[in-house]
């Protein structure tokens, strides 16, 4: 029976993956060998030396301490472009919320809402209406930072409807590259992007690279009066220069998903509670991709998407009993590991290897199980981590 613990509100799609004869879950669930989450924060946490996998359903994983976690030999997975359409149409409604009368106006409509004479109700919105009139989107210019699963959507959306799109990420990859419309033009430096756009859409992780990546030097370059969208984390901006700057009138507007003290009442922001991904659509997507990942590390040791471990898949052999280490990524351990199963006679049938920065990762097919000295002087063998039979 593997146990999962869950955090957060995760959708009942993908909770219903996880079979009951097999899978003890919930939020009580003790001695877990996995946790399910969103953005329960896990810093600073008790880990207990059960666990073996975290799955954020979601795509940032700023909430966990991944770099520790992987040296425990716990594998650490996100659900990449699983909840991006979500934030990709948030980011839409934000900008038209910047550039159309919608909340004043609507808030004015509702203030109507004693009249009782339809005629008298019309001459008097009419009237008004001017009060809340606006610009259009189609012809300004968009730059998006960080053209990743989010990034790249926004792009195509703001490119149909006729916008022009301009867009900064030094690392983007190779995948991220092929999924992005080529009518984005591509900025060399932040400051670039920044003087040329009318509205400009962070989508970059929360990293100590990208900390305050939005500062006062940034906003001192800003075209006067643009828009700044922060769908991306609260770190990312510098909120005390975000204030200055909507004050001393160079942003015109900012909208953010992390309303910090002092922004989210100011006349010029608009701040939601962190909702980019909370829909019906985002909330499955991301939770049968963490349940099936899980899945698949626990019964097979197959990590797909991990943030922390290389990416191994090996079909399973009939009949073989399965190793799954995680190990430190130096030199003579995989050698080593063998020799520990030929002195214990084990034949190896099928095996891979993979490495990502200091960790390693390996998966061995043997034609008979080993006992429990052969897997304890596995385990002995110097910079493994974690050895697992399954
Ligand atoms: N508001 C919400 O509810 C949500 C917020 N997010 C946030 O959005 C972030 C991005 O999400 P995805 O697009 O799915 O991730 P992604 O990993 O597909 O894309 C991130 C992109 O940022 C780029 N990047 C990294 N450092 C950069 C830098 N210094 N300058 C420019 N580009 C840089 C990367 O190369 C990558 O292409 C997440 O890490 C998370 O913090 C994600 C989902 C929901
Ligand atoms: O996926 C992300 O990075 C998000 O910010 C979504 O957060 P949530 O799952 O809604 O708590």
């Amino acid at each position: 029976m593997f146990k999962i613990k869950t955090y957060n509100a995760i959708s009942s799609k993908g909770l219903e993956r996880f079979n009951p004869k097999t899978y003890e879950v919930g939020g009580a669930v003790a001695d877990a060998d996995a946790y399910v989450l969103r953005s329960q924060k896990l810093h600073g946490e008790p880990v207990p030396p059960s666990l073996l996998a975290v799955a954020r359903a979601g795509a940032g994983v700023n909430n966990i301490p991944v770099g520790e976690y992987g040296q425990q030999g716990i594998v650490v997975f996100n659900t990449p472009g699983a909840n991006a359409n979500a934030v990709k149409e948030l980011v839409l409604a934000g900008m038209l919320l910047t550039t159309r009368g919608i909340l004043p106006g609507i808030e004015y409509a509702r203030s109507l809402g004693t009249m009782t004479d339809s005629a008298e109700m019309h001459q008097l919105l009419e009237k008004e209406k001017s009060r809340f009139a606006g610009t259009e989107l189609r012809g300004k210019t968009l730059g998006i930072v960080g053209l990743g699963a989010i990034g790249s959507m926004v792009a195509d959306t703001a490119l149909a409807l006729g916008m022009k799109v301009l867009g900064f990420d030094p690392a983007l990859s190779i995948d991220a590259a092929w999924r992005l419309s080529n009518a984005v033009q591509r900025m060399e430096n932040l400051p670039s992007l920044l003087a040329r756009s009318d509205f400009v859409s962070i989508h970059v992780p929360a990293l100590e690279s990208t900390r305050h990546m939005i500062d006062a030097a940034a906003l001192s370059g800003i075209k006067p009066g643009a828009v700044l969208l922060n769908f991306a984390r609260e770190t990312i901006v510098d909120p005390a220069a975000i204030l200055q700057s909507l004050d001393a009138g160079r942003l015109g507007r900012y909208v953010s998903d992390f309303p910090e003290p002092g922004l989210s009442t100011h006349d010029k922001c608009i701040a939601m509670p962190h909702i980019g991904a909370s829909t019906e659509e985002s909330e499955e997507n991301c939770a049968v991709m963490a349940a099936d990942q899980i899945m698949e590390f626990l019964e097979n040791g197959n990590i797909v998407n991990s943030v922390n471990y290389p990416a191994v898949r090996m079909d399973r052999t009939p009949g073989a009993t399965r190793l799954a280490i995680a190990n430190e990524n130096v030199a003579g351990v995989l050698g080593s590991v063998l020799s520990v199963l030929a002195d214990a006679k084990l034949n190896v049938i099928d095996m891979i290897n993979r490495s990502r920065d200091e960790l390693a990762y390996n998966l061995i097919d043997l034609s008979s199980a080993p006992d429990e000295t052969a897997i304890k002087a596995i385990g002995n063998v110097a910079h493994v981590i974690r050895v697992r039979v399954i």
